[in-house]
């Protein structure tokens, strides 16, 4: 059961669709509008034209709206949470579901306070289909309804359940990334090269993400467009709007994720810190080449030679 899973997977999506996401992103130059933190704004902003998206950060709520119409996709990231920017974050998501725009939610250190965990669960009631990224005890914290009280760092080691909402996929970060959805789960490994915590990653993977659900749900439409152009409709072909949001979104955080293994690697090669974090925005501007696809054809060749897979059995 569980390798059926793993396979149903990697049949999902080859190495070449993954390797498209990043292609896109720059052909298409996805306007991504994010709502920030200042510690990691300039990092998201640098990070997305680096991928060749086009970044605008606003928080102001009498905007919003207006801003995310306009906008392909929107990530909202709750470090540094304010009521104004929560504010700013009800809009977001409200006006980006009605549009059906792809929305990407960052819960920054949800576990650290009772305020932080009140708005983050009233966001994540209101009726939105989307990822949820955040790191294992941002996502423990949601779960469980409680306060792990880490800061904004996942320090000890959490469970976490199987309970997804229908509309949401869990792109969960660490050592190990962990992408969940309501009826499956997968990992993607990040344990090779050296790995240096570098502040506002998570917020970058965030940003990634955003740019990354634009092409994948452009990539997902189109390859059913083609198949419905050969096929009769279907009671699954019928059903197809919330089967390709999940695609999707699944494509989006796979994508997401191997993209930050590779610039997380690059980085790592780095001598000193602020080296480290040009390497990471350089190695973004790769994704886009053909370095990207041959490093995931090498990746998926030691993995098989070591017996684990690109896509951990589970
Ligand atoms: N120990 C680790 N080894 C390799 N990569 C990691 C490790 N921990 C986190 N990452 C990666 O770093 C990026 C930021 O994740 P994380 O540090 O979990 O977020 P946050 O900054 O929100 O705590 C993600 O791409 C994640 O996969
Ligand atoms: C340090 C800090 N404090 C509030 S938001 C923030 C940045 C979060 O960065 P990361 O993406 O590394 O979690």
């Amino acid at each position: 059961m569980k390798e059926k899973e793993n396979r149903e997977l990697l049949s999902e999506y080859s190495l070449e669709e993954i390797a498209e996401v990043f292609v896109r992103i720059r052909r298409e130059n996805y306007l991504i509008h994010m709502i920030p933190n200042g510690v990691s704004v300039s990092l998201c902003a640098d990070g997305l034209a680096a991928l060749g998206a086009r970044p605008l950060m606003a928080v102001a709520p009498e905007e919003m709206t207006e801003i995310v119409s306009q906008a392909d996709s929107c990530v909202i990231n709750l470090g540094q949470l304010t009521k104004e920017k929560q504010e700013a974050a009800e809009l977001a998501l409200k006006q980006g579901a009605e549009s059906g725009k792809p929305l990407v939610l960052d819960p920054v250190g949800c576990g650290a306070s009772r305020f932080r965990m009140e708005a983050v669960q009233e966001l994540l009631n209101m009726p939105w289909r989307g990822i949820l990224k955040g790191n294992r005890s941002e996502i423990y914290s949601i779960q469980q309804g409680k306060l792990t009280k880490e800061g904004i760092d996942s320090i000890k080691e959490r469970s976490l359940t199987r309970q997804i909402p229908q509309a949401r996929v869990y792109l969960v970060t660490g050592e190990t990334d962990d992408i969940l959805w309501e009826t499956g789960k997968t990992e993607i490994s990040h344990r090779e090269g050296i790995y240096r915590n570098l502040v506002g990653t998570g917020c970058l993977t965030g940003a990634v993400a955003g740019a990354c659900y634009c092409a994948a749900a452009q990539i997902v439409e189109e390859t059913q467009e083609r198949s419905q152009a050969v096929q009769i409709e279907t009671e699954a072909g019928k059903q197809g709007g919330a089967a390709e949001a999940l695609k999707s979104m699944k494509l989006a955080a796979v994508a997401t994720s191997l993209a930050m293994a590779y610039v997380l690697e690059q980085a790592g090669k780095a001598e000193g810190y602020g080296r480290a974090k040009n390497a990471l925005l350089d190695a973004l501007e790769q994704l886009s080449e053909k370095n990207f696809l041959e490093w995931l054809l090498w990746r998926q060749t030691c993995s098989d030679r070591i017996d684990t897979g690109l896509w951990q059995l589970l």
